[in-house]
């Protein structure tokens, strides 16, 4: 029989992010986000759910690190809800923010779990949107000083620093496509965002560099594969543009120090163009430790003139899909890992997200998620073919942990390796977090 086996020393978690999971919304003076505003419109989340409750994890952190412990994860990926710690994102401090954050790292630690804390994952502070938010070049220089703050607090207790989660969700997905918090439908917005995104990621990690903080930074990008339906150059370059929406687009300018050309030029068509100011690449280039790579899905896809916009359409080529209406890809994550690390070399990837979801109920106190157990297998054979072919791999952090609040889906799409019952809160583990607490035990598993 095979076995598929991992390095000793190669990393596995798992993921949250603030919003999500906490609840507490209000508690200890942490203020409004654009989430919270968000979700309490009406028509903009499934069945009119929020994140006032959630998981409840704010005062259920300590139970939730037990399920940690015995799961045996090295690594725990939280997010930091900046309304905790600046209410009004920037000015007086809130010290009963930080306190908690400075409990659930003590927590953590005193577990054996490797805290990995992700700055920014979408919950801008409302009063900063109130002002633009990040259309707005002031919210670059707020998003530096809060993060100081943080390294400041954690110096020493974090060594694994995310500045941004899914840059291409926090620009086009929630200002051009719309369906994320604020909501806008502007694709010149949209690409301006990107840029001060890019601006202040950068200038994040040149703080991170004066203050001389120990530890690794990164950021993490939401990326997919596109597959061409045939080798004609049509589709071949319709794939690119796809691709590119959501990697190049982010990470050239990180790691090239320019934004790759055909995007530009494809964006210029439509009247789009960058107003990049003096020192702007320069602030993105500051060098990164690692890529967190955010990884769900992939297809086969091909040029269609005026479809969407970049004149792709996807391909139903039949592969199964998982109950968000996603296609299940495994070969796109070795594909476009292999691609990543031969277009920018072999920088640390950390697997920042990669998970599936999957409805699946308690019955008799089991949740028999055997779909989730076949994604994640799947996904991580394409990791180990990916450590086989020298991809510089360190570690995987599934999503998520728990079912959670899923954005504008609401409480209706579950990625919990942990059922949560969200009128009592109850923590049932399914069994996929059986299945992956013995492939971290065993660093693999057999085929
Ligand atoms: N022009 N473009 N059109 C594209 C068509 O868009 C339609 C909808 O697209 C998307 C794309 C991507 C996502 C998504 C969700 N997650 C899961 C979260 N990751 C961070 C963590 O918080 C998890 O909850 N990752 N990605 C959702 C919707």
């Amino acid at each position: 029989m095979a076995q598929i086996r991992f390095p000793e020393d190669f990393h596995w978690g798992a993921a949250t992010a603030a919003y999500q999971i906490e609840g507490a919304w209000k508690d200890d003076g942490r203020g409004a986000s654009i989430w919270d505003t968000f979700s309490h419109t009406p028509g903009k989340v499934k069945n009119g759910d929020n994140g006032d409750v959630a998981c409840d994890s704010y005062n259920r952190y300590k139970e939730d690190i037990g399920l940690m412990k015995d799961l045996g994860i090295t690594m725990y990926r939280f997010s930091i809800a900046w309304p905790r710690i600046f209410p009004d994102g920037t000015g007086e401090l809130n010290l009963k923010g930080l306190e908690y954050y400075s409990n659930l790292v003590d927590e953590l630690l005193a577990a054996g779990i490797e805290p990995v804390c992700t700055l920014y994952h979408w919950d801008l502070p409302q009063t900063l949107q109130d002002c633009g938010g990040w259309e707005n070049r002031d919210t670059i220089d707020a998003f530096v000083a809060y993060s100081e703050i943080i390294f400041r607090e954690f110096a020493g207790r974090i060594k694994y620093w995310i500045t941004l989660n899914e840059p291409w969700c926090i620009s086009f997905l929630s200002n051009y496509v719309g369906i994320h918090a604020p909501g806008n439908r502007d694709l010149q917005l949209a690409v301006t965002i990107s840029h001060h995104l890019l601006i202040a990621h950068g200038r994040t990690v040149k703080r991170f560099r004066e203050l001389g903080i120990e530890g690794q930074i990164g950021f993490a990008p939401n990326v997919t594969w596109l597959e061409p339906y045939s080798n004609r150059k049509e589709d071949v370059d319709a794939c690119r543009r796809g691709v590119a929406y959501f990697l190049e687009w982010f990470m050239d300018p990180v790691l090239l120090g320019t934004y790759p050309q055909f995007m530009l030029d494809w964006f210029a068509a439509k009247g789009v163009n960058l107003e990049i100011q003096d020192g702007d690449m320069q602030d993105m280039r500051y060098s990164i430790d690692f890529i967190g790579i955010n990884y769900y899905t992939g297809n086969v896809g091909r040029y269609k003139q005026d479809e969407g916009l970049f004149d792709y359409e996807d391909i139903d080529t039949g592969y199964a899909k998982t109950d968000f209406d996603w296609f299940i890809c495994p070969d796109g994550f070795y594909n476009v890992l292999c691609y990543i690390t031969q277009r920018y070399g072999n920088i640390p990837l950390l697997i920042t997200e990669n998970g599936a979801c999957y409805n699946d109920e308690v019955e008799e106190g089991c949740v028999n998620d055997t779909r989730r157990i076949q994604y994640l297998k799947q996904h991580l054979i394409q990791l180990n073919r990916c450590l086989e072919s020298g991809v510089n791999l360190i570690g995987y952090l599934t999503w998520s942990l728990l079912d959670n609040f899923e954005w504008a889906e609401g409480y209706g799409k579950r990625f919990g390796l942990i059922h949560v019952d969200f009128q009592t809160l109850t923590r049932t583990r399914k069994n996929s977090f059986y299945w992956y607490k013995e492939v971290i035990c065993k660093s693999g598993f057999d085929l």
